[in-house]
């Protein structure tokens, strides 16, 4: 597998009133042609500045990292012309135009010839399932149809490596459908994609391999079954009851983690972790608090490995 991307030890710092802020410590990842590759993490772990720094935006203060080859630092020109990037929530449109006055915009920008633009623009408006609305002033367009657009501009220079800060954020459950399966159409036709997300059903639908920051720091990396796998010891359960003392049962040291759901009064879904594995004397401890109608070990699910690892961040 060809590796387009390779980062080692890579930190960053930021200057802060009170000292320095460590945005990134001691980071080493690579990343494969082709991958979807996720960046999952809380507010603040350091996934921007991770993918400001391999799109050339920001320098690092310690360690390297190449993009197809080039170091991020001394080539940061050869890396420009061959990826591209996009972040959630862009604005940066210009509202006053078309869709296809925009891309013809961005075409003159990236030197494309004259002649081949119009072609050009309409392979992409297809591809991102805009060309109903190429003549629509952008200003009228929703959230997720601007987000397309934003991608249409970027797939102009032919990027190899496509970097995704957030694409569906703000998006609703349609446009972020929409959005999703762009992805994996651009996927399909070779580009790799580096997505942050904070989304953990998006990025188990997405992703080839994933990596969790946290604090900085890389803590897991690996594809999501094999994230998921290594939360299996969680003895997660799920529980559907008529529930007379929801406050008694949040306070009972015997479950921790517990997410209690109205269904509709007095019905409840009930989660929580547990050490105990047999069935009959959880179901029993819960009955002190109403009455069990399901229960059920839940399989676990990327948000319950993610909430495992991420559990010491502050
Ligand atoms: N210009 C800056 N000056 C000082 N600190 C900064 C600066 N930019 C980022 N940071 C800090 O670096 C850390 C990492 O920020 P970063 O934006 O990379 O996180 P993130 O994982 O992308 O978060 P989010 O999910 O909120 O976008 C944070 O603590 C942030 O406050």
């Amino acid at each position: 597998m060809q590796k387009v991307i390779e980062v080692n030890g890579l930190a960053r710092s930021y200057k802060i009133k009170k000292g320095t802020k460590k945005a990134l410590d001691d980071v080493s990842f690579e990343v494969y042609k082709g991958e979807v590759f996720g960046l999952l993490g809380p507010n603040g772990a350091g996934k921007t500045t991770t993918i400001k720094i391999l799109t050339t935006l920001l320098l690092p203060t310690g360690g390297n990292a190449k993009v197809l080859g080039y170091d991020v630092v001394t080539e940061s020109r050869k890396i420009r012309d061959k990826i591209n990037f996009v972040y959630g929530g862009e604005r940066g449109v210009y509202g006053r135009l078309t869709a296809r006055e925009y891309l013809h915009y961005f075409c003159t920008l990236y030197k494309i010839k004259n002649k081949e633009q119009t072609q050009l623009i309409s392979e992409l408006l297809e591809l991102v399932e805009l060309k109903d609305n190429e003549g629509q002033k952008i200003h009228t367009y929703s959230k997720g149809m601007t987000q397309r657009l934003h991608i249409a501009r970027c797939l102009i220079n032919e990027p190899q490596i496509l970097f995704l800060d957030e694409p569906t954020i703000g998006l609703d459950p349609l446009g972020a459908r929409l959005l999703r399966d762009l992805v994996k159409k651009l996927s399909s036709n070779g580009i790799t994609i580096i997505l942050t997300t904070h989304y953990m059903q998006e990025a188990d639908e997405l992703c080839d391999r994933i990596a969790f920051i946290k604090n900085g720091k890389l803590s897991m990396i690996g594809n999501p079954e094999e994230i998921k796998d290594s939360c299996n010891h969680l003895k997660l359960y799920e529980a559907t009851m008529n529930l007379s003392d929801t406050e008694s049962l949040k306070r009972d040291s015997f479950f921790t983690n517990v997410e209690i759901e109205a269904i509709k009064e007095p019905f409840y879904t009930v989660n929580f972790e547990v050490d105990e594995s047999i069935t009959e004397k959880i179901s029993d401890h819960l009955g002190r608090y109403g009455m069990v109608l399901k229960l059920r070990k839940k399989d676990i699910s990327l948000e319950d490995a993610y909430v495992h690892h991420m559990k010491d961040v502050g």
